[in-house]
């Protein structure tokens, strides 16, 4: 089979988009991505995103696969991407904000003529039973907890953008050897659905550093949920205003834990390149 597809990127954090307008399945399978993804031997990404009819009166449904194959419920990066590759499918007919069903819920990104994609992110869910984590109890927070972590102590606070993240904050991000870190955070005990890790450098309360290591897909130049997260773990820690920029590895994104309780995050999303592969 034939499988045309456009590349889009957010920061560096790069997706395979596929047209999956006419059928409610995705049309490739989580073993096709891993070998789409491959950076040798495919096109190379960190996931496969599918655009598919809307339901439950949305526009169209998202669906993700990482570069492993696994199935997140939500990727930041990915919705303005999404938001950005069916405007220009939608060409004359593009419409301004889209709504969008995840496996996360809702979401809404609105498109801007800078090229640059706002999204409503929804609100942070930060119950230990919704991460999810056994850090603490069910009902509890999970806020400045100790984690024993490749025989280190962390400090660690979880956050849920509709996927789950672990948040650390370190005095460089630099200095962190995330490719050996990063794995055994990602599948610790702690985390019965595994985790993203971020590790967040307070540079001001309105401008955070971050690196992270992503659930099924490693090092990332950015991740648009887990800066989310890493924001509104910020405040919940003392350490940021409600509003500030974090720096990436890919670039910026502009982070706005609302009053309404919801998170918008505000980054650019651009077309790369379109081909064609056989499956
Ligand atoms: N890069 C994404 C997050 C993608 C999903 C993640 N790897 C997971 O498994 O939860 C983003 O920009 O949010």
């Amino acid at each position: 089979m034939n499988l045309e597809f456009t590349k889009y990127q957010g920061l560096g954090n790069d997706f395979i988009l596929v047209d999956n307008r006419d059928s409610t399945e995705p049309k490739v399978t989580p073993e096709q991505a891993v070998k789409l993804c491959d950076r040798h031997f495919g096109i190379g990404g960190d996931g496969v995103i599918f655009a598919l009819p809307g339901q439950d009166g949305t526009d169209y449904m998202m669906r993700i696969f990482n570069s492993d194959g696994s199935e997140p419920e939500m990727c930041g990066n990915g919705i303005r991407c999404m938001a950005r590759f069916i405007a220009d499918l939608e060409g004359d007919n593009a419409k301004e904000s889209y709504k969008i069903h995840t496996l996360a819920g809702l979401i809404v990104p609105k498109l801007t003529a800078d090229g640059q994609v706002t999204v409503d992110m929804g609100q942070p869910r930060l119950q230990a039973s919704e991460i999810p984590t056994t850090l603490t109890d069910a009902q509890q927070q999970s806020v400045n907890q100790p984690l024993e972590v490749a025989g280190q102590s962390w400090q660690v606070t979880c956050v849920s953008m509709g996927n789950p993240h672990c948040i650390t904050f370190v005095d460089s991000v630099a200095a962190i050897d995330l490719e050996k870190i990063g794995p055994q955070f990602e599948s610790d005990a702690a985390f019965p659905k595994k985790i993203n890790t971020e590790f967040i450098e307070v540079v001001r309360p309105d401008y955070l550093k971050m690196r992270v290591w992503e659930r099924g897909a490693g090092i990332t130049l950015a991740c648009g949920t887990g800066a989310c997260a890493a924001l509104v773990a910020s405040v919940l820690n003392g350490k940021s205003d409600r509003k500030a920029t974090i720096e990436l590895p890919g670039g910026p994104l502009i982070i706005e834990w609302a009053a309404d309780d919801h998170v918008f995050m505000t980054g650019p999303a651009a077309r790369a390149f379109t081909g064609s592969v056989t499956l």
